[in-house]
């Protein structure tokens, strides 16, 4: 039988650097054992995005009938649009042994929590909220409103770190990688996941 693959959940606020950790971690082959969900969501198109890439774009019909077909593993309304994880990749990549990578905010965490307890819950922090700003801003993909929104999310979201296995500062981009891979290489180790192999070879199963 395969032993099922761990499910890292990686959630921070908007703007923190999830997907520039991710895409550096991908870069250095830190994730070659994992697989990335991509997600659905209702948001438009960032130029340079593709769809089934970066995201599923959906509309909201669209989104609410995979919803209704019980197709999410979890979802969320973020600002102003849906997000969600699809749930059929998630759970046939983990049966097929992967270690699979979800980058999604602390509600969809929450509910992931719920149905899947083995998952390792990592929140990746920003220095100080003016640094949050900057980044932000700096990538220029979303409106002053909408950056005042995503701060004001932000506060909230970082209230919700006491619900994290770990908080990883992205100071720096290659010191939160390296935080990430030590705390991978511990969970991998941890006697949970690695008994069953030990039963077989004492032969205790
Ligand atoms: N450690 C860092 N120091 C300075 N800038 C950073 C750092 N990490 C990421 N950035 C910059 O911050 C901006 C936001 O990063 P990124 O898009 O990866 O954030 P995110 O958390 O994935 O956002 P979202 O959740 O909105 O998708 C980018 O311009 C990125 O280059
Ligand atoms: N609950 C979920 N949140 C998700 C998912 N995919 C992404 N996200 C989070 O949404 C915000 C906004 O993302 P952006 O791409 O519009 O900047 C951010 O915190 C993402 O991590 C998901 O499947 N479920």
């Amino acid at each position: 039988m395969v032993e099922k693959g761990m499910l890292i959940v990686l959630s921070g606020p908007s703007g923190v650097g999830k997907g520039t950790v991710r895409k550096a971690m991908l870069r250095e082959g830190s994730l070659n054992h994992f697989k990335y969900s991509v997600s659905m969501t209702t948001r438009e198109k960032r130029p340079g995005e593709q769809d089934g890439v970066d995201y599923f774009f959906r509309t909201r019909a669209q989104f609410e009938e995979q919803i209704a077909q019980g197709g999410m593993l979890e979802y969320a309304q973020y600002v102003d649009n849906y997000y969600g994880t699809p749930l059929k990749y998630v759970q046939e990549t983990l049966d097929s042994g992967w270690d699979v990578f979800l980058e999604i905010e602390v509600n969809g965490a929450m509910q992931v929590r719920q149905k899947m307890p083995d998952g390792v819950f990592i929140f990746l922090t920003p220095p100080d909220l003016k640094s949050l700003r900057h980044r932000i801003t700096g990538r220029g993909s979303e409106d002053q409103a909408t950056i005042d929104k995503r701060m004001a999310k932000a506060r909230e979201e970082i209230k919700m770190m006491s619900n994290y296995d770990y908080a990883v500062v992205n100071d720096q981009v290659p010191r939160a990688v390296a935080r990430i891979n030590q705390i991978v290489q511990s969970e991998h180790l941890r006697v949970p996941r690695v008994i069953d192999s030990y039963r077989k070879m004492i032969g205790d199963k």
